[in-house]
């Protein structure tokens, strides 16, 4: 406390009530420890647990008769799973202080701290300090024995930790074996992470299997780590820090005699430990503020998240003489930034269109601080992801915003709502254009339909038409059609033929000669083929092969356009999905019309007969799908069936043509075998497939 009379609203505090806040606030954070550290699913923002944990130690600060052993302000992380082996640490695993204050002054008040502890005359020399990143992952101890990799832990409690040498294992960067020169007995310490492109690669899978995701790599790190099944834990991409020492064999016994933090890393590097290259030495207060502002500036490119910078004496005499307090050494500090995940009220759900005709439902936020911007939307990816996280409006979200990624709703503080709140809906139609939206089965995604027409999607409606292996308007490219649109010189596709050659050469650095050329290339791009203009009108799922197809198949344009999902069912290389997105693309009004004025500005081509209809293999036959099989998920088996004409039922009866069996095939094929229905494999059914 300091000498002014003025006391803290804490001191102010009696002690009856004070303690009754301090147990509320301990009570408080052991349920948010218990979901960080043992479920690995935090349930709010480190920001505001933090938060809380300062205010904890404020008013244990003020009442120290107050404070006792299980108080989280003396704690160490949280309890050891308990099917994992325990281990026991030689050396226990502590945390660091944190130096709560973001600006330049944390490291000026650690500096100080540190030389009033070593007893320094204020005109002594600068302390010697290293200065690293302090990466967000979880802490391991990774045990070498005569040079072999024998046992990594978590650190748990700080005491005991939980045994992971199997999964820790599959990280590539972590040395089996170490080279001769290293001691008999080494432990290291470090972080397991997830650098961030890993980390979204894996949500975004997830979020395309409509499987839960994470919410952030620190705890996508620690959920592989703590992962039951190595094989599991080897399909999450996970990286290695090393920061620091455990046990090892003392200098007396032949062990390495290191005398400063700095000489151990670059030995630790020698050995084949990853060490971070921003490790630096600095002297001094002024140089750690150098060191803080500088990551500072680099954080967003980063390929990992770091929550802040550590300052370490260098010195480990100097180490020794400083020593611990009750969960943390005296001789480091954690200087962090600004956190990257916060909570803020949802103030509404909009809809944004994207340029392929995605329609992403985006929270709109009350603006807050988080990752160094202020946020005031954040992206809520798809409605099973709002449903999954539970988000409603007037919900407290829980907002990430790391490295230069778009900011998102990772969750939401599970909070009682004071009266009741809808689920949220997608719209049925596009909020930009009005035309129908659509989910196809097994998609996550909503899409609007209106491609030709839809102004969020007319520059994707451009370029794909204009794309050479479509109707080819050579030198028409991404730069151009930026211009064109934002310029307004074209709202939708057709408009693309009006332009002429004083439009064009008005643009900014458009010369003549190259205006010349557009309008010439735009002349011959009017004489195409049927397939090249089916293709460019850029329908999902038809690609060129799909449009060839078509076009074979109908022979003209209008018999494409007013087919019907059977009619269509019946050209090779069409499934009931790419039926029915032509079939609803040619039902919008606006993507009809688009197609009248393409005709009418001049776009023609060759029309044909009709082809005679060869019938599909596969025509009238039911097929029924079990087990997993060897090429295939059963999804894609069911596609490929459906294309060639057969039905694809889910029980099995007597009017079964074929069952395909796979591996580990369940009651169906007892069934099947029942019937007397014929049993065939993976590669019979695609021999039939032809
Ligand atoms: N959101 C929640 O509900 C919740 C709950 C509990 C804890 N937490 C968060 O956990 C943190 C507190 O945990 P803590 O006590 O482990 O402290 P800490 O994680 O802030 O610091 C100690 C850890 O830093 C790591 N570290 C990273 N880089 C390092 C480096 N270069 N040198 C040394 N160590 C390095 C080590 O793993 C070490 O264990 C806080 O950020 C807190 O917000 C959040
Ligand atoms: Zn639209």
């Amino acid at each position: 406390m300091s000498s002014s009379d003025q006391k803290s609203p804490e001191a102010q505090m009696n002690p009856a009530q004070a303690a009754i806040e301090i147990e509320a606030f301990r009570t408080q954070l052991d349920a948010w420890s218990h979901a960080y550290y043992v479920l690995d699913a935090p349930s709010v923002p480190d920001a505001e647990y933090d938060r809380v944990f300062r205010a904890l130690q404020a008013l244990e600060a003020a009442h120290p008769e107050l404070l006792t052993p299980d108080s989280p302000t003396q704690r160490v992380g949280g309890q050891p799973l308990p099917f994992f082996t325990p281990v026991r640490h030689a050396v226990p695993m502590l945390s660091i202080r944190t130096e709560t204050d973001t600006e330049a002054t944390g490291a000026q008040a650690f500096d100080t701290r540190v030389r009033k502890e070593l007893g320094l005359a204020p005109d002594a020399p600068a302390v010697g300090y290293v200065a690293e990143l302090k990466f967000d992952g979880l802490a391991m101890n990774l045990r070498y024995e005569r040079g072999l990799l024998v046992q990594a832990a978590t650190r748990g409690d700080g005491s005991v930790g939980e045994d992971v040498t199997q999964n820790i294992k599959t990280i590539r960067q972590i040395p089996l074996r170490l080279p001769k020169d290293a001691p008999a007995v080494l432990e290291v310490r470090g972080e397991v992470y997830m650098k961030r492109a890993a980390f979204d690669a894996l949500n975004e899978k997830q979020r395309e299997k409509g499987e839960k995701t994470f919410v952030n790599p620190r705890n996508a790190a620690a959920g592989a780590v703590r992962q039951l099944d190595p094989a599991i834990a080897a399909q999450r991409p996970l990286s290695f820090f090393a920061y620091g020492l455990g046990e090892i064999t003392p200098a007396e016994q032949g062990g390495p005699d290191f005398q400063s933090h700095f000489q151990l890393l670059l030995t630790l590097k020698s050995w084949g430990f990853p060490v971070a290259a921003q490790v630096e030495t600095a002297q001094g207060a002024s140089e750690l503020i150098a060191y803080h502002q500088k990551i500072g500036a680099e954080r967003d490119q980063l390929p990992y998240d770091i929550d802040g910078v550590v300052y370490k004496v260098d010195s480990l005499a100097l180490q020794r003489q400083l020593g611990f307090v009750s969960r943390e050494p005296r001789w480091a500090v954690a200087h962090k930034y600004p956190a990257q995940e916060q909570m803020t009220p949802v103030q509404g759900i909009d809809i944004q269109v994207g340029r392929t005709g995605k329609l992403t439902p985006v929270a709109r936020l009350a603006p807050v601080f988080v990752g160094g911007v202020t946020v005031t939307n954040a992206t809520l990816h798809n409605l099973f992801e709002i449903r999954r996280k539970g988000v409603r409006v007037g919900d407290t979200a829980i907002v990430r915003r790391a490295g230069d990624v778009i900011p998102e709703v990772v969750g939401v503080v599970p909070t009682p709502r004071p009266h009741y709140v809808p689920n949220f809906r997608m719209p049925r139609q596009c909020p930009v254009c009005g035309s129908a939206v659509v989910r196809e089965p097994g998609e996550v995604n909503h899409r609007c339909t209106g491609g030709l027409f839809c102004a969020a999607q007319r520059k994707e409606a451009i370029l794909h038409f204009a794309q050479r292996r479509a109707v080819e308007v050579e030198g028409l490219g991404d730069k151009l059609v930026d211009q064109l649109v934002e310029g307004g010189l074209i709202r939708t596709l057709p408009d693309l033929y009006k332009l002429g050659f004083t439009a064009l050469a008005a643009l900014d650095r458009m010369a003549d000669k190259s205006a010349q050329n557009i309008v010439a290339a735009l002349e011959k791009s009017k004489h195409t083929t049927l397939p090249r203009f089916l293709f460019g009108l850029g329908i999902r799922h038809v690609g060129e092969a799909t449009a060839k197809e078509l076009a074979r198949h109908f022979g003209k344009l209008d018999a494409v356009m007013d087919a019907s999902v059977e009619q269509l069912l019946e050209v090779a290389d069409v499934g009931p999905i790419v039926a029915q997105s032509i079939v609803t693309f040619f039902a919008q009004p606006h993507n009809r019309e688009v197609v009248e004025q393409l005709r009418a500005a001049g776009v023609t081509w060759e029309e044909g007969e009709p082809a005679a209809v060869a019938p599909k293999p596969l025509a009238g036959q039911t097929f029924v799908l079990t087990g997993t099989f060897p090429t295939l998920t059963r999804e894609e088996a069911k596609e490929r069936l459906e294309n060639a004409g057969a039905k694809v039922a889910g029980s099995v009866s007597k009017k079964t043509s074929y069952v395909v069996a796979g591996e580990e095939a369940g009651s169906k094929l007892d069934k099947a075998l029942a019937l007397g229905v014929a049993v065939i494999d993976e590669a019979a059914m695609l021999a039939l497939l032809g």
